[in-house]
């Protein structure tokens, strides 16, 4: 499984830690930048992660921007991105196990370092249920099928 990764301006420093944590845990990943502190435009960064997850196969996806709430829009307009804001551990277990989440998305402004590190350690380790949720997901991937 590989990660791939990417902030705005907003959640650079946060971008950072994850990716000490992923150096820590042996995790392979793709760090897609900004690589300077100079503003940019979350939509752009949202989208480069979304494409590549729904483009290389096990893959899942973490943005970080300050609130996580501008990234967590823009990804879920691509098909095949589930994309969760989450601000607690068990968040991101239960939208990793219920809903087959693909990308994490998490705001530098809300969540302290130590709590994303947390996170994202149980977005990693839990895999989908499957079962009940497998329709359910597939409703998803229903509705996306719908829109032109
Ligand atoms: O999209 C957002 C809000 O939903 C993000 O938090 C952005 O990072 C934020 O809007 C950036 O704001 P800034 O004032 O340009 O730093």
């Amino acid at each position: 499984m590989k990660v791939i990764l990417a902030s705005d301006h907003a959640g650079i420093e946060l971008r950072q830690e994850l990716v000490t944590l992923l150096k820590e845990r042996g995790t392979d990943f793709q760090d897609l930048g900004p690589q300077t502190r100079e503003s940019v435009d979350y939509p752009d960064f949202a989208s480069r992660v979304a494409q590549a997850v729904v483009s290389e196969s096990d893959t899942l996806g973490v943005l970080v921007c300050g609130t996580g709430i501008g990234m967590s829009i823009v990804a879920n307009k691509h098909r095949g991105i589930r994309a969760a804001l989450c601000t607690t551990e068990f968040e991101a277990r239960m939208t990793r196990a219920h809903n087959d989440a693909n990308v994490l998305c998490l705001g530098q402004r809300v969540v302290g370092a130590g709590v994303a590190r947390g996170i994202l350690e149980a977005f990693l380790s839990t895999a989908f249920e499957g079962g009940r949720h497998e329709k359910r997901v597939q409703k998803i991937r229903d509705v996306e099928a719908q829109q032109r």
